[in-house]
């Protein structure tokens, strides 16, 4: 390992997030050189040590990649003076550094190197605000540097310290000598791994109960990733057992230990026992909850509902079915309940009757909420009454977890009615944040089709709540669109029946392009995008949906190379480059955190129109936003998304790549997701076996919930 001295001249680039940056440093022989590291930037101005080895970069050459960095504290008064001005504290100016340099006098060294900053406090004529906060900030600098050695000694990347540092304080090394698994809970990006291989570098036992307990954590944490509430303990026990590699049965007895204490919760079903984390326990319980408070039938509204759908059907020029009828009649007659069906089978049509009626009955106050931009837009487009997303109805509270939201039970939305589109997306916990913010006075329709993909998340409410048979439903079956010989909708159906769409008629809807390799594909998709793009006013109506993102075939790559195609480099056009990916004028880009700040949430497609210095400018549906460079880790290119991010919205054109590559993920409910996206045209490029596996393969993937048995009152809680 190579060490380098010197003093940072200029940050180049820094990259809050995964702190990656790269700064120019001045050494003692005046050279400069680059060197890029993955921690906190240092300031421009300090002097520092650096451990790595110098690399040559294939495009920026010779370079110092460092693994760690150490602010070297100052061994004059003029760095002196710099290291106190880069502390960056407000109101410590010329002035005060003067008081203090000519307090201590070249004492002043000794009282930072030796991190001393108590003595900060006897400097005269210093504002006690500023005082106080030069004396955190000397502390903290000394505990960070102090962790930085901790974790570098342990072969661990000192990116973490300030995290660490943020929530432990002064006590940050005990605390995490006492216990190495603390970190697991407060980085989330840590891996299991790391804090193991720190908790036995620090002599902690394979069997010792905070292994265990972090080895259990561990496997619960990552339920909601997989789509699980909760595993039944034998799953929990051996999935463990292949993280840990020890006794079972001390396994099983921790486990106990953990559920006696109220760590982890539990419940009997069917003489099993279920393992939940606790937000998962109580999101499944309390969601029933709510649900089961709302299974009454509503107060009878001022309509007369059967002359109320002949106007509607005289002025909208319809004929309502029997099933469409009913599910008019069931949303206001009962608090709660439920219409599926395919695309086509007029869930839209009915949901803009019920505005109408609803209005008409008195109950204004209606909600039409969906969760993506996108079906919101939809949905206002097609009702003619404003939508919006469930989160910017929920009002999320910034900077907490994801599912804590300001509309709650204590402050619960001002409602009659509330419509909830695009149903399939909502998983349990979501459904919970909006199940508790709903009065009990208000009519509850949920509305979506149950044979998309399941949500990004635990379990699968729509699915639950239709299964359960405890829920006022209607299933529409039949279709209203207009459908001719090999259209999307028919390919639709076919394909959720198990049969093949019929690839060989082109039509104006439904085209199949057979393609060889992953070169011709490519090649096909830039065509037909190029194509595509002459007949829409606006470059969102057409969408590239992968099954995957990574990969050859994965829709990361496949959005480099349209974007090389449609959107080359140009000098008149803004580009810049963070953590490896161009983003240019013109590019369309997706959301891909949510931006409470902003107010963006993830899934949100928009179109980058300006790119300055310091952001990235977003034309999103609903606004535009200025992201900061910083915050460019929130979004990426998005020519091409996955179905799972397509889910809820809708595109005029939709193109899908289907190959053998994407392998396990050829299944019908995503082909079918992918297909149904689509409202004027699907083009698929790919081979007809992928598409004959896709339609033959019903994703067997079982979610452990039992949202469904508590809803029937077959287990308690
Ligand atoms: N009873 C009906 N008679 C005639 N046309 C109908 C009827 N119901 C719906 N439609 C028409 O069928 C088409 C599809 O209806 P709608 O958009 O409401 O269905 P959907 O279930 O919301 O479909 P998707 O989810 O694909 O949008 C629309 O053009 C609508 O006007």
């Amino acid at each position: 390992m190579d060490a380098l001295r010197g003093f940072v001249y200029r940050i180049i680039y820094q990259n809050t997030q995964n702190t990656y940056c790269v700064f120019l440093v001045k050494d003692y022989n005046e050279e400069y050189i680059t060197c890029t590291g993955r921690f906190e930037a240092p300031n421009e101005g300090e002097d520092i040590e650096l451990k790595g080895r110098y690399v040559e970069h294939q495009k920026y050459g010779f370079q110092f990649d460092a693994s760690s960095i150490e602010k070297l504290k100052p061994d004059n008064m003029g760095s002196a003076r710099l290291y106190l001005m880069n502390l960056g504290i407000k109101g410590l100016g010329e002035k005060s550094i003067d008081k203090i340099c000519d307090y201590f006098g070249i004492r002043l060294l000794d009282v930072l190197r030796e991190e001393r900053p108590e003595e900060i406090k006897d400097v005269p004529g210093l504002r006690k605000g500023v005082k106080e906060e030069l004396y955190n900030t000397l502390l903290g600098e000394g505990i960070l540097s102090d962790l930085n050695h901790f974790f570098e000694s342990h072969q661990i990347s000192s990116k973490w310290s300030r995290t660490v540092y943020t929530y432990y304080g002064a006590s940050s090394i005990d605390v995490i000598r006492d216990n190495p698994y603390n970190l697991l809970r407060i980085t989330p990006d840590m891996l299991f791994n790391t804090a193991d291989t720190l908790a036995v570098n620090l002599g902690i036992e394979a069997d010792d109960e905070r292994r265990l307990e972090a080895g259990v954590n561990w496997i619960l944490g990552n339920l909601d990733n997989q789509g699980h509430t909760c595993l039944p303990v034998d799953e929990l026990i051996g999935r463990t057992y292949d993280l840990l590699q020890v006794d079972a049965d001390l396994i099983a007895n921790h486990i106990d230990s953990l559920i006696s204490q109220g760590i982890v919760y539990s419940t009997y079903y069917d003489d099993i026992l279920y393992v939940y984390p606790p937000e998962m326990y109580v999101s499944e319980v309390e969601g029933v909850h709510y649900t089961r408070d709302f299974l009454i039938e509503a107060d009878p509204i001022s309509l007369d509902i059967p002359s109320f759908i002949e106007r509607f059907e005289a002025e909208n020029h319809i004929t309502f079915g029997p099933e469409q009828k009913e599910a008019i009649e069931l949303s206001f007659f009962e608090k709660f309940s439920l219409i599926t069906g395919g695309p086509g089978t007029g869930k839209t049509t009915i949901i803009k009757a019920l505005v109408k009626g609803f209005q008409l009955g008195g109950l204004g106050r209606i909600i039409l909420c969906a969760p993506t931009g996108r079906a919101a837009k939809r949905l206002t487009e097609a009702t003619e009454f404003e939508a919006t997303t469930i989160h910017r109805l929920l009002m999320p509270v910034a900077g907490s977890d994801s599912y804590d939201f300001t509309k709650n039970e204590d402050d619960p939305l001002d409602i009659d009615v509330i419509i909830i589109d695009e149903a399939s997306m909502l998983n349990v916990r979501l459904f919970y944040s909006l199940m508790s913010a709903i009065p009990r006075e208000a009519h509850v329709i949920i509305v979506g089709d149950v044979d998309q993909l399941p949500p990004i998340g635990a379990g699968f409410v729509l699915k639950d709540l239709l299964d359960s048979d405890m829920v006022p439903y209607t299933r529409l079956q039949h279709i209203y669109r207009q459908s001719s010989g090999n259209s999307i909708v028919d390919s639709a159906y076919a394909i959720n029946r198990g049969e093949m769409p019929s690839l060989d008629i082109t039509s104006d809807e439904f085209t199949f392009i057979p393609v060889n390799s992953l070169g011709d594909m490519m090649k096909a998709i830039i065509d037909v995008y190029k194509r595509e793009k002459e007949y829409v006013d606006d470059e969102l109506d057409i969408q590239i949906i992968s099954p995957m993102r990574r990969g050859k075939a994965g829709s990361t790559t496949i959005s480099q190379y349209v974007q090389q195609s449609v959107n080359p480099p140009d000098s008149y056009k803004g580009e810049v480059r963070v953590n490896g990916i161009t983003f240019r004028v013109g590019d369309k880009v997706i959301q891909i955190l949510n931006n409470y700040e902003l107010e963006v949430f993830n899934g949100e497609i928009g179109v980058i129109y300006a790119i300055t210095k310091s952001d990235i400018c977003i034309r999103f549906i609903h606004k535009e936003v200025r992201l900061s460079i910083d915050e460019a880790h929130m979004i990426m290119p998005a020519y091409a998304i996955t179905v799972h991010k397509s889910q809820g919205s809708e595109y005029g054109v939709v193109i899908i790549p289907f190959v053998p590559m994407y392998g396990g993920m050829l299944q019908r409910n995503l082909l079918y997701t992918a297909v149904t996206r689509a409202k004027r045209k699907v083009i698929m490029i790919g081979t007809k076996s992928s598409v004959e596996r896709a339609v033959k393969t019903v994703n067997g993937e079982e979610r452990y919930t039992l949202f469904k048995e508590r809803l029937q009152g077959r287990c308690d809680g």
